[in-house]
């Protein structure tokens, strides 16, 4: 396992864990990221019994319509400090999610993608720019620059929050599912932000960066199909006027997902896209955190 070392940052260990993922052989144990004094609800944290702020989970769906991409804003409004994160930012509504967590008091420590993308510019290089104690995270397995590459079974602290890493690739190598902490203690169901694996009645393109239906295939089915069925998905985009789905019911409406994997690859050979319109800008932006300068340090 590579634990994930930052001066800053609280480095703990967790038995939760997500499913194995097929493709995966690691067998690493789960490391805690924290900013801002976090206390992991974890039996290990004995010693940290004098925090009391219960977590509350605050949650923005906003849009991009150029692109059609969702952008997520979450954060632990319980936490004094109401740390947040972003996932999925676009450059062209930067000013505009970084106002909303103005206004809103709240303080961003991370700005995730789900993958490279290949249709619009991340927003984390400009964010970065512009709030220099934030940090960007993509999965290692992306490779793209950032300063936390996260890797499957990883937890990612906001608060007394997390997001668990889900190594779903198919539709890019690198692929992501960020899913809420095990949910056993919270009000709400289980959220899981999809990126481009899993879109609402849909599912994202394998034909470039390293896609394939079979992989695709594979981590929906073992990755988000195994989430509790009332687990909220959140994908990055979409271009039928939809915001959220569940697992229960992309298990029973997906047109794609709920056909056998022979057939979900037919389908998948045969979606005559044409290619996004920004892919040759994006991508080679985004393996380097969108920034546009491909030379600069993240
Ligand atoms: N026309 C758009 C690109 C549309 C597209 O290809 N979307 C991707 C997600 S962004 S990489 C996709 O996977 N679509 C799957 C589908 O079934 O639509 C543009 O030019 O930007
Ligand atoms: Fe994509």
């Amino acid at each position: 396992m590579s634990q994930l070392r930052f001066h800053h940052l609280l480095l703990l260990r967790n038995s939760r864990r997500p499913p194995s993922f097929p493709f995966s052989s690691s067998t690493k144990t789960t490391p805690l990221l924290s900013l801002f004094g976090s206390t992991p609800r974890s039996g290990t944290m004995a010693a940290y019994s004098t925090v009391a702020e219960a977590p509350r989970l605050l949650l923005r769906q906003l849009f991009e319509k150029e692109s059609s991409t969702y952008t997520y804003l979450l954060a632990d409004v319980g936490h004094p400090d109401k740390p947040a994160m972003l996932v999925d930012p676009v450059d062209k509504t930067v000013d505009r999610d970084l106002t909303l967590v103005k206004e809103l008091g709240l303080k961003l420590i991370y700005a995730l993608n789900t993958h490279v993308h290949a249709d619009h510019v991340t927003g984390t290089g400009l964010i970065k720019g512009k709030m220099p104690g934030v940090k960007s995270v993509i999965s290692k397995s992306s490779n793209a620059k950032a300063d936390l590459l996260v890797e499957h079974g990883d937890n990612i602290y906001f608060g007394n929050l997390f997001l668990e890493v889900r190594a779903t690739p198919g539709h890019t190598m690198g692929c992501v599912t960020y899913v809420t902490g095990d949910g056993s203690d919270q009000p709400h169901p289980r959220m899981a932000f999809t990126g481009d694996a899993l879109l609402i009645r849909g599912c994202g393109r394998t034909d470039f960066q390293g896609g394939s239906s079979h992989q695709l295939y594979q981590s929906v089915h073992s990755q988000i199909f195994s989430l509790p069925k009332d687990t909220l998905l959140y994908p990055a985009h979409d271009y039928k006027g939809f915001t959220v789905t569940t697992v229960g019911e992309e298990m029973l409406y997906n047109p794609r997902l709920t056909k056998d994997e022979e057939t979900f690859q037919s389908i998948m050979e045969n979606l005559n896209l044409s290619y996004p319109k920004m892919m040759a800008v994006a991508v080679p932006a985004n393996l380097a955190c969108g920034l546009q300068d491909l030379n600069a340090k993240v």
